[in-house]
Order: structure tokens, then sequence, then C-alpha cells
């Protein structure tokens, strides 16, 4: 704005040609002292005192200048401005021992501060009252704007060596802003160390450095105080404007600012560098998508510190990332950021997303399509919501099983490395986040070991093949339970995210995480060494609602032939007419029966066939009512493929599932009396089929001897005839009895077993059953013919609510 420019640059002149005449007159004044002050003289001061005092007025509002007192005159007094940090340094005699320094020094930075760019950061320095010069600007510590000062030598070559680093990174002309190197007070400096200090000070305008220094023996370029019982100021750098023999006048210090002014203007500082660092959920999502080349790697943006913008990135250096934070602290908002972010710059055949989390975690939900909103991110292969371990380790067996497919086609190739094979075939770089991740390890069972196994394969062979991991974790325990597993797995985890709250993300000595706020994360590509840290502000994506909508539709619409991801929900029960197998039923022998979902990659249904090899016979164990409805949904999918068969409904308990069991069934035989059963099974036992006996409570009915053998005679050679019972019996105890023991083992082939114990079951069903511990929503379907153990979600009665 040229008015102003001109308005300051009046200023500056009636500044300085005041400061020159007003050192003639005091030449007059003070050789005029023995007569007392010549009246012309001191009218002569007053009126440029008013000159001084109109100049300060609008220096003070400028960039470049600050008051650090105020000029004594015969009459009255002017404020004092200095052009730091525009046109110099500023150097004082005193360090910020002397309280009257220490309160100079924050005013100083303060003012600066206020009238810089929003991004400026300061680096601090205080040996002499080990940072209590800076105590009452914490506001500004909190908000990144001034680093925690430095107390001791150390930290104060640390310092220097930071500066040095910025000045480096300004001259190269790689930015970084404005930094201020502020000093209340030094050790002794060793004369590298002084040489180091004079030579950041002489890296001149073009560095980004200025350089506030109490109490050090010199400081090149600078406008140099000396303090006393006043302030004498000296002959500035080039003295730009006319003061060649410094000021004229003793400059007294400012009374000290209250504590209360100066958090209050800390704190204004601070949000101010909070509002200015902060970007929008629409600044992460470049204008057209899908531009990007995964070769190299995969880069998205996430936010912004004092040096610019951020980028985060999968490649060989930081293959796995590691995010840590409390519950709250921010991490569902983080991942929506990377995940969006990615998905808006690769296309789906260049990146593939594996989402899981396990309980009480991040819900990936809104990628998955929904009754409200049918639209889904089209990169994403799988999604688990509440998941169970198995379905979590089973996905990770799925990315080992593709490594091991991408490792063959690398070889036909001739590559070795997941960039090179991109000029060959387009494979996707697979990104899998896990939420809650130290889930997988919980129970120190078969399956914690494999998960261990796994996930130990994919971190050290993942970036080769272009697969990468992100695991996040809300405790420290969670953290550690990845440490305490396998020190080789962290290792492999270049990427750390420290959000609000995150305790063991970064090493155990770096303190950069302590104070983060809600929004802010500390980012370290080094394993979480101190000293290597951004500290960031990320977006919240839920906050622009109308970017995220925009996006997910445009990716939807361009989604070509990419299909719906498969959705694991852990909480949600699920019913047979609901799984897809079943409405593709149609007449054949043998029958398939579905008996659940699979928790697996594939979702499935869980099914056994009912052939003419001995032992295939469904027996449902445990008291669990849920059994009476798995049976029946049995029932239905078998009424489906064998629409003529003969069937007999033993319906001894829950007459609910048992009313739900004769649906679709053409002309069923329903029995309600044990006795009635006991008979049925003696004549289906040299009976031939196709028969079904469908038994519900089958250890309520009584049998005596010949009904037992009939029973075991039953289980023996019904298959063979076409005979297959599928029972439900509430007693494992009463089941084993009523199929002779260990002797029928093998007659009943297939158990789908609900709450009943590992342990209990480790007799009949031998050792690999000892893991199994029952909750509610699952079963496991033991085939001892195929020695299988699957976990399955047992169907559920279609008119559940
Ligand atoms: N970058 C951000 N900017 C502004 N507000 C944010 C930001 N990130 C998170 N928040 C706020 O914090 C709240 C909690 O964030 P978020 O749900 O991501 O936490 P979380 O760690 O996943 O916690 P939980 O797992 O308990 O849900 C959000 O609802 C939002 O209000």
């Amino acid at each position: 704005m040229p008015g102003l420019r001109a308005t300051f640059d009046q200023a500056v002149t009636r500044h300085l040609s005041a400061v020159a005449r007003l050192a003639a007159t005091r030449a007059v004044l003070d050789t005029t002292s023995e007569t007392g002050p010549a009246p012309e003289a001191v009218a002569a001061e007053t009126v440029l005192g008013q000159r001084l005092r109109a100049a300060a007025d609008t220096l003070r509002r400028e960039p470049g200048w600050v008051r650090i007192g105020e000029g004594r005159l015969h009459e009255g007094g002017f404020p004092v401005m200095v052009p730091f940090p525009g046109h110099a340094h500023l150097r004082l005699s005193a360090d910020a021992g002397d309280p009257r320094v220490a309160g100079l020094v924050r005013s100083v930075l303060l003012q600066t501060l206020a009238t810089r760019p929003p991004g400026t950061r300061v680096l601090a320095v205080d040996t002499e009252t080990v940072g209590a010069a800076f105590a009452p600007l914490r506001p500004l510590m909190d908000a990144g704007v001034l680093a925690a000062p430095a107390t001791d030598q150390s930290g104060f070559t640390a310092a220097l060596a930071a500066a040095e680093g910025h000045v480096k990174a300004n001259l190269l002309g790689d930015g970084g802003g404005e930094l201020l190197l502020v000093i209340a007070s030094a050790p002794a400096l060793p004369g590298a160390l002084a040489d180091r200090l004079a030579a950041l000070a002489r890296s001149g305008s073009g560095s980004g450095l200025r350089i506030l220094a109490a109490g050090v023996p010199e400081l090149p370029d600078s406008v140099d105080v000396t303090v006393g019982d006043v302030m004498r100021v000296g002959n500035p750098p080039n003295a730009p404007f006319g003061m060649r023999d410094g000021l004229a006048v003793p400059v007294v210090f400012d009374p000290p600012q209250p504590t209360d002014y100066l958090t209050a203007e800390s704190q204004r500082l601070a949000d101010r560098a909070r509002a200015a660092a902060e970007l929008g959920f629409a600044d992460l999502i470049p204008p057209d998508l899908w531009r990007e080349d995964p070769a190299d790697g995969l880069a998205t943006v996430i936010g912004r510190d004092a040096q610019g913008v951020v980028s985060l990135r999968f490649d060989d250096e930081t293959p796995h990332w590691l995010i840590g934070g409390r519950t709250g602290g921010g991490k569902t908002v983080f991942l929506l950021d990377v995940l969006y972010g990615l998905a808006a710059r690769y296309a789906p055949q260049d990146l593939a997303l594996y989402l899981l989390d396990f309980k009480e975690g991040v819900s990936f939900t809104e990628f998955t399509p929904q009754p409200s909103d049918p639209t889904y991110i089209p990169h994403a292969k799988a999604v688990g919501v509440e998941s169970d371990r198995e379905y979590g380790v089973a996905i990770l067996r799925e990315l080992d099983a593709e490594m091991t497919r991408r490792s063959v086609v690398m070889k036909r190739h001739g590559v070795a490395r997941y960039g090179q094979l991109r000029v060959h075939e387009r494979l996707p770089r697979i990104v899998c986040f896990i939420d809650e991740f130290q889930v997988l390890f919980a129970g120190n069972d078969r399956l914690a070991r494999e998960a261990v196994a796994v996930l130990e394969n994919l971190a050290r062979k993942g970036r080769s093949y272009g697969v990468h991991l992100v695991l996040a974790s809300q405790t420290t325990s969670g953290i550690e339970a990845l440490y305490t597993k396998r020190d080789s797995i962290f290792g492999q985890f270049g990427m750390r995210v420290a959000l609000p709250g995150a305790t063991s993300v970064l090493d155990g000595r770096n303190t950069a995480a302590q104070n983060l706020r809600t929004g802010e994360a500390v980012i370290n590509v080094d394993g979480g060494v101190a000293g290597r840290d951004r500290r960031i502000r990320f977006p919240n994506a839920h906050a622009d609602t109308m970017t995220l909508f925009r996006l997910r539709h445009d990716m939807w619409e361009r989604r070509g032939e990419a299909p719906a991801p498969t959705v694991f929900y852990g909480y949600a029960e699920v019913t047979l007419e609901e799984q897809p197998e079943y409405g593709a039923l149609v007449a054949s022998d043998p029958p398939e029966v579905l008996l659940g979902r699979r928790v697996d990659a594939s979702l499935r249904a869980a099914s056994v066939r009912l052939d003419r090899t001995p032992g295939r016979h469904v027996a449902v164990l445990g008291s669990d009512r849920a059994g009476a409805q798995t049976l029946a949904a049995a029932a239905r999918s078998l009424a489906r493929q064998q629409p003529t068969a003969r069937y007999v409904i033993a319906g001894l308990a829950e007459p609910g599932a048992v009313e739900s069991a004769l649906a679709g069934m053409a002309a069923p035989e329903r029995l309600t009396d044990p006795d009635a059963v006991a008979r049925v099974i003696s004549e289906l036992a040299d009976h031939d089929g196709p028969a079904y006996l469908i038994g519900f409570g089958l250890d309520l009915v009584t049998l005596d001897r010949t009904g037992q053998a009939d029973l075991r005679r039953l289980l023996r050679r019904g298959p063979g005839n076409g005979v297959h019972l599928l029972g439900w019996w509430r007693s494992l105890r009463r089941f084993m009895e009523d199929i002779g023991g260990t002797s029928g083992r093998e007659d009943v082939a297939c158990n789908l077993v609900l709450n009943i114990p590992g342990d209990e079951l480790m007799n009949h069903f031998g050792q690999s059953a000892a893991d199994w511990r029952p909750r509610p929503g699952r079963a496991l379907l033991l085939d001892r013919q195929a020695g299988t153990q699957d976990l399955l979600v047992p169907f559920t009665a279609p008119d559940r609510t």
C-alpha cells in the first residue's frame, strides 16, 4: 500500500533527522550546563522530542522496529525505537540475571512476534536463570512458536546448530520462514561457539535469522545497548538513520510488564500462530483425482508446521507407520485425513486399502456402502469393523499370500523391488490400517503367535512388495505389546506419529509429544529419536462435510470395475437369508448345509456337505439358545436343496426356532413328544433316505439300551443310506453319552460348538480345541474328517431384532 509506505518512510526520515539533530542539541545543552541550559536549546529539544514521539508512534506499528525504553530529555521523554529485527540484531551488554534485562528481552520478543508473520519461530537460550526469563511466555511454547529454552551449554550448542541449519536452508532457497534466536543469558562462550554465533550474526538479511542476545561480549551487525543505571544505545550497523554516534540521550527501562499481560499477549500470539498454521481438509485434497504414480512410494499432505506444508510418505525409509494417542486424541480424524488424502491421489488400480478396527476403536464404516448412502471408497478391499482377532489374522494371511504371489511375478520379470515391477505390471501398493492392533496379540495363544509371525513377515518384507502397515493404538500397553513381542517388528516402523496423550510412540527420551493439543501431532520419520520431530496441525475431515461428500461421490462415480469392499461387522448378527450363497441354492445332491458366515477374509458361508460318507451328521452343541436358530437355518438351507426328502422335525425345545425350520418344507413330520422321537430314531436306523432327522433339544430324549443302540446304528449307517441327523444337544456330556463316548466320536464328524469352554472340549476334540473361548454371536465349526476348525458367525433367526 503506497500510502502507508510513504507514511512509514516519512516517519523514519523524521525520526532519523530528529535523532541526528538531538545529538547536536545535546552537545549545546551539555556545554552550557554551568549557566543552566539555554532556553532556546531546551525549546529545540522539546520540539525534537515531539517529533520523535510522533515518529515512534508510527514505527511502533511497523514490523522491524521495537521499543526498548524511554529517552530522557530535559523536559519529558520519547519512546526509543530500534530497528530490530528489521535492520539489525540487538545486543544487550547485561543478561537476564538483571530483572530489567529479562523484562526487556520479553518485551522485545513479544513486540517482534506481534508484527512479524505468524510463522515466525523462536529459539531461546537462558542459562543464567534456567529458562525463567521465558517462563511467562508459556503459551508460545505450547503452540510451538517458542522452543523450550536451552539452559546449559549443550542446549545452547544445539540451538546454534538449529539456527545454522535454518540459515543454510534459507540461503539455499529452501525457505523455512523467519527465525529468532533469543539469548536471555548464555554461558561463558568458548572461542569456537563465540565464532559460530558471530558467523550467524553476519549471515545477512537473506538468512531468515535475527538474533537478540543479552550478556554476550559482542555481536556483529547489531544495535548495541550498554546496560548500566540507564541504557546507552550505541552506533547501529551501517547507521542507516543518522545515529553515527549512537543515541545522544540516556534511555530508561520501561517498568516490567505484569505477568497477566505477558500471559495474555503470549496466548493471543500463540492462537494467531495456530490459526495461521491451519490447513483445511480441502487443502489435503488435490484438484485432480488419481494423478500420482505409486512406483517410488505413496505420499499425502497431512497438515503444516512452521516450516510449511507437511507430507507423509510410505516408501523405503518409512514403509510402515506406528500411531499412538489417547482416546479422543484425534486418531480417527488423523487416519481419515490420511486415507482420503491417499485415495484422492492414487487410482484404485494403484492403491488398495485394508481397514481393520478392533473393539472401541476407529470406525471405518464410512468407507463402505450404507443403506442411506450406497457409495464407497473404491480402493477399499476389506473393511473390518469391531473385528475379531481371527478376522484380522485372516486379512494378514491374505496380505502375506499376496506378497508370495508378487514374489513369483517379480521373479518372472527378473526384478527385486516393487518400483521395478510397476514397469511390467500395474499392481497396487497395499496399505493395511489396523486400529487397536494389540488386540491381535491378546491371549498368548496359537492365534496370537500366528499374528506376531505374520505381522513380522509383513513388516520385514512389505517394503519390497509394496505392502505397508499402519498400526495404531490408544494405550501405552498397546504400543509396548508390539515392542515386547518382537523387537524386530518395532524397528521396521520408521514413521512415528504421536497424537495428544501418546506415551510410547517416540523414543523414551523424546519429550516432543508433551502438551500436544487436539488437532496437533508430532511426526517423526526416524523411529522416534529426539530432534527429528515436526509438530504439525492437521485438519478435521469431519468439519468439512461438503468436501468429504463430494470426494466420496466423485471417487465412487469413477470406480469402474472396482467392487464394494467386503465388510465384516463384528457386532452384527447374520441371517441365512442375507448370506449371498443362500439365494443361489438350487436342488442338489449331496446338499451343502449352511451354518453361518465364516470369520475370514472371504466372509463366505460356512457349510458342511451331507454326502454318503460315514460321519456326515451335524451336532450343534451348547446351551446357548442361538443353537436352535442356527439349526433352523441349516434346515431351511437343506430344504432348498432337497425339496422332496423326508423331514422329521423333533421339536422338543425352542418352538420359535422349530417353526422357522418348518418353513419351506413341503410335508414335514413334526414331533413334540420325546418318546415319539425315540421311536423315530429306531425307525430311521434301518431306513433308506433321503431322510433328515432334525432334533431341537435331543438331550430331552430318554433312550433305553435298545434306543441307544438304534441311535448309534443310525449315526454309523445312516449316511450310507441317505439318512442324516442334524441335532442340537444342550449338554456336551449328554451328547457324548448318546453317541457312545470315544468309540462313537467319528460317527458325528461335523460339530458346531457354542458356549462350551475350550478345556471341556479337549477330551472329545483334541488339544487344538483348547483355545476356543466361547462368546456371544460366535461358534466353532469342527469337522473331524476334514481336520478343520473354523470360526463363524452362526446364523440367527431372520425376524430377530
Ligand atoms: N484436527 C482436528 N481439528 C479440530 N478438532 C479435532 C481434530 N481432530 C480431532 N478433533 C476433535 O476431537 C474429537 C475426537 O477426535 P477423534 O474422534 O479423532 O479421536 P480418537 O482418538 O479417534 O478418539 P476415539 O477413539 O475415542 O473416538 C473430534 O470429534 C473432534 O471434535
